[in-house]
């Protein structure tokens, strides 16, 4: 069918805007021959009219295999009667022979009856859409790939952040450090668990909150302080040690604390990160460590110790000394070795040895040094030191302590002076002497020398001790031992054994001649007075030489022997010296022998009295009695008291003599009376010990309480020497016996040459005329001169004076014609038995 120049209005308008319509249409009959087509399909096949296409097929049009694609495409629309709609196809443009995109609807042709005889087809060349719409489904494809890519990317991206903040969550949370970023608030952003657990809270939960819901407000104050300055200055807080209250032991710990603003993208401070380390500890130990250094340095400052520290090659690099304690200045010590520190040299051990010691870095103690400067007090100080290791054992030097040991040295060689010097005199003691004597021997047997040991006792300095008391008596033993230092060679020894006994050693000497003028000087020495308490003391003394190697070899021996050469000197009369001899020891032994004899015969009762019968020269009638102590010795018979008394003197038995003598006379005295007699005065001589003995006036009260005799009927006789050394003292003892009651006599008088106005000071009621006055009477003019002038001076003082020792008539003669009161003697009566002298005694009554 052909469309026909008839057509409707309608048809027109649909030919024209197909014949200019830029799309190809087209109708096709059954079989596929153009029933139309419009000028744009007509150009498409190169064709001037689209009347030159009618009635050809696609066949005649197109190759082969597109011509039956396309009509298998119109056969499925005509035989389906479904229209194809927008089949985009590939044609090859006929006319260019380019290929072309067009988009195709065919859509069945139907009659009025609805009966399908062809198709209409519109293609619309889509080259160009096409082309976009593929470039742009290249373009989404790739967008879609990219936002693919991008997306996986993203989500790779996003995993890994989250990995990250999971590692850095996990990172912070596990760190012991504080660590939270805060806004501009000093709100929490960010807190790890150090932080929420020192505030008793999570990390979550502290999110928002501030410092003053967790601290004290002056504390959350001050770190609020902090970081409003950090985030308003910008500038970081670094390092700032500030102590932080943990909300859940209440302990106060110190952070060393850093805050940080941060910044967003335009630069604005948005916060800050802070970061707190825990540093109790190190604050801890430093506190301990600055404790210890301050405990160390006042404790250096309060010791006397310093501090000292040495390299490796032992020279001084530090010295700590706050108290100038060392001596030393640092310049003097750095640098230099113990060894040569100034003016210093070893007193324990020698250099050798330390620096023996320092190169084997072992540790020293108490290396003592005496440090001279010129000048100046010699110092000592001791030093002890620890060698240092590193870590690794390697050798770093010494350190150690110095210490002013002079006070402790000098104490030391006080205890050393005073354990060999007697503290009285300061002279060697016996261990000292000893010591000397022996390092002496030694030298004298090398040398093949002589030398000397000189025994020296004092004599009389008992008396004078007992007289005078102990500090006089030490007075004097200090100025006669100075006096005997002052005598002798420096190179000779004067030592003091104790009491009144020295010793001397003589080293360079060759003969005896040499020891006899030492000893006489030492006795002149003694012999001059010395004045204590403005009294005049003398002493006298006795010593004992003996010779090495004449007399012996060894320093006992040597001790010894001078020991027993000087009792003989004393024995010789004292104020003498003697040489020992062999012969000497067996009187000696005699004496020791004697001497505990004497300590028998007090036990042993061997100890008897005779009594001596005093004649009134007056009436001629018995006018008093002495007694006088014998000893009945088992072989030698009866010994005199003048070879007794005065070792017992020495050896101190006679106070026990003394006080039996008292005891043993008053009971005679008492028992004569009971035997009806006329009570005489009995006299009891009295040693010196005895009357400085501190029991003499309870021995006397007791012996007259004992006795029952009355105290008017016992004389008590004391020498005058006794009294005429210590007349204070003497003066109060006499006091004290004469208010007992007794009767006191000076004896021996006249010896003493007492003055007058001394004798007036002492309560005294008798004087006994010493017999040596009387012995040569009427013969010596002087003795009768003597006596003439005592018994007057007694009478004057009103004393009753006795001379002793009156053998003749013309004695007795003489005293009586002078008014000498009694007399006493042989010519009268010997010292005799009780027995006896109680038959005079009976006829001294009768004749009464
Ligand atoms: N040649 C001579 N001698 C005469 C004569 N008349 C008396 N005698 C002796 O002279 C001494 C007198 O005693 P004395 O001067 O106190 O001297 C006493 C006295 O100092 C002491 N003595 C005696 N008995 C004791 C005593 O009991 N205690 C103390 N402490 N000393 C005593 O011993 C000294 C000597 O005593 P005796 O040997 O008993 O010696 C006695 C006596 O026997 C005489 O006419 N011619």
């Amino acid at each position: 069918m052909h469309f026909t120049a008839d057509t409707s209005m309608e048809q027109l308008l649909l030919r024209t805007l197909a014949a200019n319509s830029l799309d190809l249409i087209y109708a096709k009959d059954r079989n596929g021959h153009f029933l139309f087509a419009n000028v744009a399909l007509a150009k498409l096949f190169g064709l001037n009219s689209p009347q030159d296409m009618l009635g050809k097929s696609d066949f005649d049009l197109y190759p082969d295999h597109l011509a039956r694609g396309y009509h298998q495409d119109d056969q499925q629309v005509i035989d389906s009667g479904e229209p194809i709609a927008d089949r985009e196809e590939q044609m090859i443009d006929i006319a260019s022979g380019e290929h072309r995109w067009y988009s195709t609807t065919k859509i069945p042709l139907k009659d009025v009856n609805g009966a399908i005889i062809g198709l209409v087809g519109i293609t619309r060349d889509i080259t160009a859409s096409r082309n976009t719409k593929v470039q742009t489904q290249a373009l989404n494809r790739e967008l879609k790939g990219r936002e693919a890519l991008r997306n996986k990317e993203l989500e790779q991206l996003s995993a890994t952040l989250e990995k990250e903040r999971q590692l850095m969550r996990t990172l912070i949370d596990a760190l012991p450090d504080n660590i939270y970023a805060k806004d501009l608030n000093s709100q929490f952003l960010l807190a790890n668990h150090s932080v929420a657990d020192s505030m008793g809270t999570t990390s979550t939960e502290i999110l928002g909150k501030d410092d003053f819901d967790f601290y004290p407000a002056e504390l959350a104050q001050q770190y609020r302080d902090d970081e409003q300055k950090v985030l308003t200055t910008g500038k970081a807080l670094l390092e700032r040690e500030e102590p932080a209250v943990d909300q859940t032991t209440g302990r106060t710990r110190w952070l060393l604390t850093s805050k940080i603003p941060f910044r967003n993208k335009s630069g604005r401070i948005v916060g800050l990160v802070g970061i707190g380390r825990d540093i109790s500890r190190r604050r801890l130990a430093e506190l301990a460590l600055r404790r210890s250094e301050e405990r160390f340095r006042s404790l250096t400052e309060l010791s006397s110790d310093w501090y000292w520290e040495q390299d490796e090659r032992s020279t001084f690099t530090d010295l700590t000394d706050p108290n100038g304690k060392s001596g030393f200045n640092r310049k003097d010590i750095l640098g230099r070795s113990i060894t040569q520190l100034p003016y210093c040299e070893p007193l324990s051990g020698c250099w050798i040895e330390l620096e023996h010691t320092q190169s084997e870095r072992e540790p020293f103690r108490g290396f003592e040094l005496r440090c001279e400067k010129p000048g100046q007090k010699p110092r000592f100080i001791s030093l002890s030191g620890m060698p240092v290791f590193d870590d690794k054992q390697n050798f770093c030097g010494y350190r150690g302590i110095g210490q002013d040991i002079t006070a402790r040295r000098e104490s030391e060689d006080r205890v050393h002076f005073l354990a060999t010097h007697d503290s009285l005199t300061e002279l060697p003691n016996r261990f000292m002497f000893h010591e000397i004597l022996d390092v002496a021997l030694k030298s004298a047997q090398r040398h093949n020398r002589a030398l000397a040991v000189l025994f020296i006792d004092l004599d009389r300095f008992k008396n004078i001790n007992d007289t005078l008391g102990h500090d006089a008596g030490d007075q004097l033993l200090q100025v006669i031992g100075q006096r005997f230092t002052q005598t002798l060679r420096a190179s000779d020894v004067v030592a003091r054994l104790g009491g009144d006994e020295f010793v001397v050693l003589l080293q360079d000497i060759h003969t005896e001649q040499d020891a006899r003028i030492a000893a006489q000087k030492l006795i002149a020495a003694a012999v001059n007075p010395v004045i204590i308490r403005d009294q005049e003391c003398r002493v006298t003394a006795s010593v004992g030489i003996c010779m090495y190697p004449a007399d012996a070899d060894d320093g006992e021996s040597l001790m010894k022997n001078a020991d027993i050469a000087m009792y003989l000197a004393k024995e010789e009369g004292k104020n003498t010296y003697q040489f020992y001899s062999p012969n000497l020891q067996a009187r000696s032994r005699e004496r020791l022998e004697l001497e505990n004899h004497l300590r028998l015969a007090v036990e042993q009762d061997q100890l008897f009295l005779h009594y001596q019968a005093k004649r009134d020269l007056k009436t001629g009638a018995v006018a008093g009695v002495e007694a006088l102590v014998r000893w009945q010795h088992p072989s030698l018979g009866v010994v005199p008291p003048n070879d007794f008394i005065p070792l017992a003197e020495e050896t101190g038995l006679i106070v026990l003599i003394g006080r039996w003598v008292l005891k043993t006379a008053c009971l005679q005295s008492a028992h004569w009376q009971q035997q009806g007699l006329l009570p005489v005065c009995m006299s009891v001589n009295l040693s010196p010990r005895q009357f400085y003995d501190e029991y003499l006036i309870e021995d006397i009260r007791l012996a007259l309480q004992e006795s029952g005799l009355a105290p008017a009927n016992l004389e008590l006789e004391i020498t005058e020497s006794m009294v005429m050394q210590n007349t204070d003292r003497a003066i109060d003892i006499l006091r004290s016996l004469k208010a007992l009651g007794v009767r006191l006599a000076i004896d021996d008088f006249g010896v003493g040459y007492s003055l007058l106005a001394q004798i007036k000071q002492f309560p005294v009621d008798t004087l006994k005329v010493d017999s040596s006055f009387i012995r040569d009477i009427p013969a010596n003019f002087e003795d009768k001169a003597i006596t003439q002038a005592i018994i007057a001076m007694g009478k004057t003082l009103s004393l009753t004076v006795i001379a002793e020792g009156v053998e003749t008539l013309e004695q007795e003669s003489f005293l009586r014609e002078h008014n000498c009161d009694q007399s006493q003697g042989y010519f009268f009566s010997r010292p005799i038995a009780a027995e006896g002298l109680e038959a005079l005694l009976r006829d001294n009554s009768t004749a009464k």
